[in-house]
């Protein structure tokens, strides 16, 4: 019996196919799990997956994308599942070919006429007995994956080419599996995995199984909850919000405190202090550009627990308070990278005087927080770090163009394009991030010429410009990728708000959070309101709406649009 788990990335399928799969042996089942810790069976087939998620592959077709994906799916099949069908009760498949129709129809938009008879002769009439679909909000998935990295000991994961069409890519993907799930009932089966622990699922995945395997009717399928009445207001939204963090609060503390980030007011400052014995990291993390005194006086009782993510949450203040200057010195010697890594972008004397000290044994992160310094300085710097490496032939090597790139991220000057040009050839996804905020003929040729393969890290490039060429892009490559609402955050004129009218629907949470303060005008709050019922289900919109909402400890922010 083929028994096969798909979802969108972060779903729970690799956690719960791996637990499923040991629980079936206890209870003496023969089982061969073809994706064992989330390693395909088949070295052909890894080799494949390796190929299609590197970056250097930028240039990739939807349809030599499906091939590959197919190819992947179809090794794994022949070499592996197809044998152990023959001897094992019950096998487990974490994907099938359906990630790769998936993938093509609803992720790049190919036809089904296109895809079909590609999937069909892969599986030559192969039909598992069960799919089960992981179904979760891609908002949830996202975070979850985001907290077991931010979690995990650095293990040098590679840059991956998934992820380059933008978030929007995982909604297009989980509404493609629903609609195959839709189209056959009785072999899909939807587990809904948002509010649930993992601990339940397990049972409730193993016992369908049993009950498969021992002839019986497959269970009826949990239903899908009825849509929640929609909050009629930000300020509704925002307990709402709060609501659905507080459950969290006990079973996934991680992922209450994940979704607490960046929110300012004494009902979120609350429920972060009780958090914070349990998460240190994640709070900490979740400080990064906030600036009230209950933010700094967290950081000062976190920096012992989870120094790297306290220090780290600097990054984002453009402003060098003297509370962020104080807790770099205290942590100078004890955490110098971190320190390093946290003057990003500063061009202040004391920000260079501590460069100066660090460059020595931590170049790195020193050279690396020179984003968007262009001057005599920053060079000096950054080819002594090149010399050091062996000179501009250096930049052939991924490692070395990768750190390159993080310094010359809006830089606009000729040294910065002929670092430029050596690094494409190995890492060309970090070279296009390095465009981010320039103006000039070269950057705007490279976005476009790469927006269609790459359009998340070109739109993110465009943040803050207002230009038609800018407008241009996002115009054409809005519809399939929410990042071309938050480059143009906060701007307003009928242009901005035009888009932002086109796109709410497809992207609910974006369009709220491109409107920056404008979204407590009459205007935004007419928006908000309206988007709200209309896509109730939606956590992302709902929490953009909380963000936004008049909060306790703080007035309410007044604009015009
Ligand atoms: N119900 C849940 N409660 C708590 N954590 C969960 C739950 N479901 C999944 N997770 C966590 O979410 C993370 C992502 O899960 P997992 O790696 O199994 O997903 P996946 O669908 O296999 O993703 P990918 O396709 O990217 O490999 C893991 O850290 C997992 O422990
Ligand atoms: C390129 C790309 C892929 N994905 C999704 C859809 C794919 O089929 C799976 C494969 O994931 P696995 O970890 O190799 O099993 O990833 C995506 O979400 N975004 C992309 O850009």
């Amino acid at each position: 019996m083929l028994i096969v788990f798909e979802g969108i990335d972060g779903s729970g399928k690799t956690t719960l196919s791996n637990r499923v799969a040991r629980e079936l042996r206890q209870a003496g089942l023969r089982v061969r799990h073809v994706r064992e810790d989330g390693k395909l069976a088949s070295p052909v087939s890894e080799g494949l997956r390796l190929f299609t998620k590197n970056p250097l592959h930028l240039a990739l077709t939807p349809m030599a994308e499906l091939l590959l994906y197919s190819a992947r799916e179809t090794q794994l099949l022949e070499e592996v599942t197809r044998p152990a069908l023959a001897e094992y009760e019950v096998v487990i498949a974490d994907r099938f070919l359906y990630t790769a129709e998936v993938l093509a129809r609803w992720g790049r938009g190919l036809p089904e006429h296109a895809v079909r008879p590609v999937v069909d002769a892969c599986t030559r009439g192969l039909r598992p007995e069960r799919v089960f679909l992981i179904d979760v909000d891609p908002a949830i998935a996202r975070a979850r994956r985001r907290i077991s990295k931010l979690l995990a000991p650095d293990t040098g994961v590679p840059s991956s080419r998934k992820g380059l069409a933008g978030a929007g890519m995982q909604t297009r993907l989980r509404a493609g599996y629903r609609a195959l799930a839709a189209e056959s009932p009785e072999q899909w089966t939807l587990i809904e995995n948002t509010d649930v622990t993992l601990e339940a699922l397990v049972t409730q995945l193993t016992q369908e199984v049993l009950r498969m395997v021992r002839g019986g009717e497959p269970g009826t399928p949990s239903s899908t909850p009825r849509a929640p009445t929609p909050p009629r207001s930000a300020d509704e939204a925002r307990a709402r919000f709060l609501e659905r963090v507080d459950r969290w609060m006990e079973e996934e503390p991680g992922l209450a405190a994940w979704f607490l980030s960046g929110l300012e007011g004494a009902d979120i400052d609350e429920r972060r202090e009780r958090l914070a014995t349990r998460c240190p990291e994640l709070i900490a993390h979740g400080l990064s550009g906030l600036t009230d005194a209950s933010a700094w006086d967290l950081r000062a009782r976190l920096e012992q627990a989870a120094p790297v993510q306290v220090l780290g949450s600097l990054k984002a203040l453009a402003a060098e308070s003297p509370q962020a200057w104080a807790l770099r010195e205290r942590w100078e010697q004890r955490a110098p990278e971190a320190v390093a890594a946290s003057l990003d972008g500063l061009g202040s004397e004391q920000a260079w005087a501590m460069r100066e000290r660090l460059h020595g044994r931590f170049p790195e992160p020193v050279v690396t927080s020179l984003t968007r310094l262009g001057d005599a300085r920053a060079w000096v710097l950054r080819e002594r770090w090149l010399s050091q490496r062996g000179g501009q032939a250096a930049l052939d090597q991924e490692k070395v163009a990768r750190i390159a790139c993080r310094s010359i991220r809006g830089v606009d000057d000729a040294p910065a394009w002929d670092w430029r040009e050596r690094a494409w050839e190995v890492a060309p996804d970090a070279v296009l991030r390095t465009l981010e905020g320039l103006d000039s003929e070269r950057a705007w040729a490279l976005r476009e010429q790469h927006a269609g393969r790459a359009s998340r890290l070109v739109l993110e490039s465009l943040r803050g410009l207002n230009n038609p060429r800018a407008w241009a892009l996002r115009e054409s490559f809005g519809v399939s990728c929410e990042e071309a609402l938050e480059s143009f955050e906060g701007m307003d004129g009928a242009t901005a708000w035009r888009l932002r009218q086109a796109l709410a629907d497809t992207w609910p949470a974006a369009t709220v959070k491109s409107m920056g303060p404008l979204a407590s005008s009459a205007r935004g709050q007419e928006l908000i309101s309206r988007l709200l019922t209309d896509h109730p289900r939606d956590f992302a919109l709902l929490r953009q709406a909380a963000r936004v909402a008049a909060h306790p400890g703080q007035e309410r922010r007044h604009a015009t649009a």
